[in-house]
């Protein structure tokens, strides 16, 4: 099998920051500090952000990361570095090989800090370089929602290797999607799942646990036909995806059911196993750019699973150059047999603005 190691370190780095983030979400004191772009950051983000890209470094010493978080502003706030500090001294896996595969433990604070700042890669076309969004979904993490943790691996430009932790989806592929789903899943029996793909080898899942990794079973999107039934996903935040344009799609579609709503890459993996039929993000604001971080795990992780991902022009997403997707607008995931007509409903609803 292709990047072995890479994947195994990509999932086990994946299940230590959940441990992470997990523990931070039940603590309540989440640290919460906006960004310059007035988006929430939270200790859990910092926090899972060191310890995988520690993972990385650890194994992997020459690759790059593009991180979504920096660590400049926890350099001002020391109060705040040495809250995050004292979670990630202690986050472990259960499992201690598992966990020694990752390089064991942070050694210090400024190590942290450090290893968060590993995270400034440009990007680019050429080798190898991992995406990282410590917690996607933020502003879902904090209201109890769904979130993921995601970590993809690109090799000269396209996506060989992507996980994503999602620790308030359902275990079982099968179960129909729920809007409160979130909130009292977390450590909840029957929930947490991790997800990944290797480019050309199929996506698996498995549950999301606290020690260690398995091979997981292979999962695949759905078999819909009859567009009029499919599920669709969206955000739940309006700025991130343009609710009235998902609307006037579905219409045109003649879908049925009400759309459900969930935050981060969740929604990509729902697509993957078939729980859901179509993501749509469609742009709220003309000037916005996608982050790859955003989009690299999810989109390798449908595309294995016999979906198709595009841009609302029917591009693919491509990750290639930098660390934001300048070349693409919005995202349509879907299975592979229905993807032309939902695109054509997308173009249709769009072009008529
Ligand atoms: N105007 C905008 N349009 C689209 N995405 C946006 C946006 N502003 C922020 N985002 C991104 O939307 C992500 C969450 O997506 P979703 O709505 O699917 O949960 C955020 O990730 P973070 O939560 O990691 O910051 C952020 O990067
Ligand atoms: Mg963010
Ligand atoms: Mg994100
Ligand atoms: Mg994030």
């Amino acid at each position: 099998m292709a990047f072995e190691k890479e994947l195994q370190v990509a999932q086990l780095a994946v299940a230590r920051a959940s441990i992470l983030t997990k523990a931070v979400f039940a603590e309540k004191a989440k640290g919460t500090i906006s960004k310059e772009d007035k988006s929430p950051v939270t200790i859990g983000d910092y926090g899972a952000q060191a310890l995988i890209i520690s993972a990385i470094k650890h194994n992997f010493p020459q690759d790059e990361v593009v991180g979504e978080e920096e660590a400049s502003s926890l350099r001002e706030q020391k109060d705040l570095s040495s809250k995050i500090w004292n979670l990630v001294k202690d986050t472990k896996l259960s499992d201690s090989d598992s966990d020694a595969i990752l390089g064991g433990p942070i050694r210090s604070e400024d190590e942290m800090l450090q290893a968060i700042d590993a995270g400034n890669s440009a990007g680019g076309s050429k080798g190898r370089i991992w995406a990282l969004d410590p917690i996607d979904g933020t502003k879902g993490f904090l209201r109890g929602g769904q979130y993921a943790v995601c970590l993809a691996l690109m090799v000269d430009g396209d996506v060989k290797v992507g996980v994503l932790g999602c620790p308030n989806l359902p275990v079982k592929d099968s179960e129909p999607l729920k809007e409160d789903m979130g909130i009292a899943a977390t450590d909840a029996e029957g929930y947490g799942v991790l997800f990944s793909a290797v480019q050309g080898e199929g996506a698996r899942s498995q549950p999301l646990t606290k020690g260690s990794v398995s091979q997981g079973h292979s999962i695949s999107v759905s078999k819909v036909t009859d567009v009029t039934q499919a599920v669709m996903c969206e955000s739940v935040e309006a700025g991130h995806s343009s609710k009235g344009d998902n609307a006037a799609i579905a219409e045109k579609l003649g879908v049925t059911g009400r759309p459900v709503q969930m935050d981060s890459q969740a929604k990509y993996g729902s697509v993957a196993r078939g729980a859901g039929d179509i993501y749509l993000r469609l742009p709220v604001r003309k000037d916005y750019v996608e982050k790859i971080w955003d989009h690299a795990a999810g989109d390798l992780i449908v595309r294995e699973a016999g979906g198709q991902v595009t841009d609302i022009h029917g591009q693919r997403l491509n990750f290639s150059l930098g660390r934001t997707l300048t070349e693409n607008k919005g995202v349509v995931a879907t299975p592979a047999d229905i993807h032309a007509q939902v695109l054509a409903a997308v173009s249709e609803v769009l072009s008529a603005k």
